[in-house]
């Protein structure tokens, strides 16, 4: 081989690398921090649920969260949610404390942040699937009519219920139910989905169809925080926590 031609190949090579390490680079400045809880305790008057929990929630990550029956992962994903407030410690949304916050700042971060999902689906069971993915958007002024029916579509079609858009809640099978129920969370694009037991319901031909729309949401940029017991999240999950004692612990 010439000297030419092996600096050509060093130097192919080394260009090679630069470029996987600027992507690397690429990805890291993509993932948001979301969420940030710093040293969150919360105690109902004597029984102390959480505590001095710091996490980040980033964006773009699928994080499980398991835990014995009354370890506190309802209190803390409510906590996440800003739906209830600690009793020690804070909550960054979007990097605003939420203690500083307004009733209606905290009400517009929240709509814009987070997205729910119930074990029991929580839908209006005399609308239709569409009609229930349309209902956050009603209270949207940036929306029009038109929009709100595309918008629907469009959502149930990416959680593969487009045959279904015109069916009552009520005639749904419970996986149908939970996908609609995830494309309403999905109503006005939050940056994260929050889900107390997605799955709890379901069997494990649905659970896997539920775990595959968390992951690819999570690959499209979402956060998703996912209460789970099953153990088959953990190998799905890119983060796994379990709740003991009042300590968030990362499964590694
Ligand atoms: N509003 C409240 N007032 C008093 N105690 C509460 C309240 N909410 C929750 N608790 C208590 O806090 C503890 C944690 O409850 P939480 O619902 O967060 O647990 P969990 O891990 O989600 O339980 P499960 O898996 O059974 O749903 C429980 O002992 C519960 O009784």
């Amino acid at each position: 081989m010439s000297t030419s031609t092996s600096w050509r190949s060093l130097l192919r090579s080394l260009l090679f690398v630069h470029k996987i390490v600027r992507d690397m680079g690429c990805d890291k400045k993509m993932a948001e921090i979301l969420i940030s809880c710093q040293n969150i305790s919360k105690s109902y008057e004597n029984l102390l649920v959480l505590e001095k929990i710091s996490q980040e929630i980033n964006s773009g990550t699928f994080y499980s969260i398991s835990g014995e029956s009354g370890s506190g992962k309802s209190t803390l994903l409510h906590l996440l949610g800003l739906l209830d407030t600690p009793t020690a410690g804070e909550i960054y949304m979007h990097n605003q404390a939420a203690s500083s916050m307004k009733a209606k700042q905290l009400l517009a971060v929240r709509r814009k942040t987070i997205g729910f999902v119930f074990q029991s689906y929580h839908l209006n069971h005399l609308l239709t699937a569409m009609e229930n993915v349309m209902l956050p958007m009603y209270i949207n002024p940036e929306y029009t009519s038109s929009e709100m029916k595309t918008g629907a579509a469009e959502l149930l079609a990416s959680v593969g219920l487009e045959h279904r858009k015109s069916h009552l809640a009520k005639d749904l099978s419970g996986g149908e139910k939970q996908r609609v129920a995830i494309a309403r969370a999905l109503a006005n694009d939050p940056d994260c989905i929050l889900a107390d037991e997605p799955t709890g319901n379901l069997d494990k031909k649905n659970e896997t169809v539920i775990f595959d729309i968390f992951k690819k949401l999570a690959a499209e940029g979402k956060a998703l925080v996912v209460i789970s017991h099953n153990e088959n999240v953990v190998d799905i999950a890119d983060e796994n926590y379990r709740l003991n004692n009042g300590i968030l612990e990362e499964l590694l």
